[in-house]
């Protein structure tokens, strides 16, 4: 719940440490990426993606972003290059007060208007909860938002109607419809961007960003979280 949330994390990233001690690894995201000092790796695999839409589960706004879960009880949904299948958990976004900002990684030295972020575990383990203790347990893909003039204006009304704290169903979502068209991409070892900060994440960050434009924002997302909050939400064929 928003008001869960330990006033340390409002206090911001200096001071997370005092209540979550890995927030000051060696290991810690989001980082800058330079591209200068990437490094090709021909080991690396290009990776696929296969999420079921049936697998999406709510949609809420806890008060700092929207988010959208999915249903992991199962291999679902899965994407690699990694060992092994992946399973979605959640997706959801970060964004600025403008757009020359919002994005959480840099690439050199530009911070994009917001990054998607998609939360997957490692099934080898018996839950989430244990994926966080081990250094494969997790991996993010990360996809840069360019937002059309004045989206931060659109998301922040979005969210609005998405009611602070509410969640609303929300099923028949393949994020992959969200993808931009080329999928090469950076990755590194890293964490959690906000607490528990466990470093226990593989990043995969798409180095193509998606175009966001008001109509888009506007229209779909905005007639899709009204309709979910009254839970109309999109099901099945039923649309
Ligand atoms: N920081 C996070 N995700 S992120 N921004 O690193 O993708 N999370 C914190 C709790 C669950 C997800
Ligand atoms: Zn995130």
């Amino acid at each position: 719940n928003f008001h869960d949330i330990p006033l340390n994390f409002f206090l911001g990233p200096d001071h997370w440490h005092k209540l979550y001690p890995i927030a000051k690894g060696k290991n810690q995201s989001p980082i800058e990426i330079n591209s200068k000092d990437v490094h090709y790796d021909p080991s690396l695999l290009p990776w696929f993606v296969g999420y079921d839409p049936v697998g999406a589960r709510t949609i809420a706004n806890n008060g700092r972003t929207c988010k959208v879960v999915f249903d992991d009880t199962f291999d679902r949904s899965g994407y690699g290059p990694l060992t092994g299948i992946y399973r979605l958990r959640q997706l959801h976004f970060h964004w600025g007060s403008s757009n020359d900002h919002g994005s959480e990684h840099i690439v050199d030295g530009v911070k994009y208007a917001g990054e998607l972020h998609l939360v997957h575990w490692n099934p080898k383990y018996s839950n989430y909860a244990e994926a966080l203790r081990k250094y494969d347990g997790v991996t993010i893909l990360g996809i840069f938002l360019i937002l059309a003039h004045n989206i931060p204006v659109l998301l922040k009304r979005f969210l609005f109607y998405l009611i602070k704290g509410k969640e609303a169903p929300f099923s028949n979502f393949d994020p992959s419809i969200l993808f931009p068209k080329s999928w090469d991409y950076w990755t590194y070892h890293g964490s959690f961007t906000t607490p528990p900060c466990e470093e226990c994440v593989t990043w995969i960050l798409l180095r193509e960003p998606i175009v966001i434009s008001p109509d888009q924002v506007n229209f779909s997302w905005t007639l899709v979280s009204l309709l979910s909050c009254l839970g109309v939400g999109p099901r099945g064929q039923g649309g």
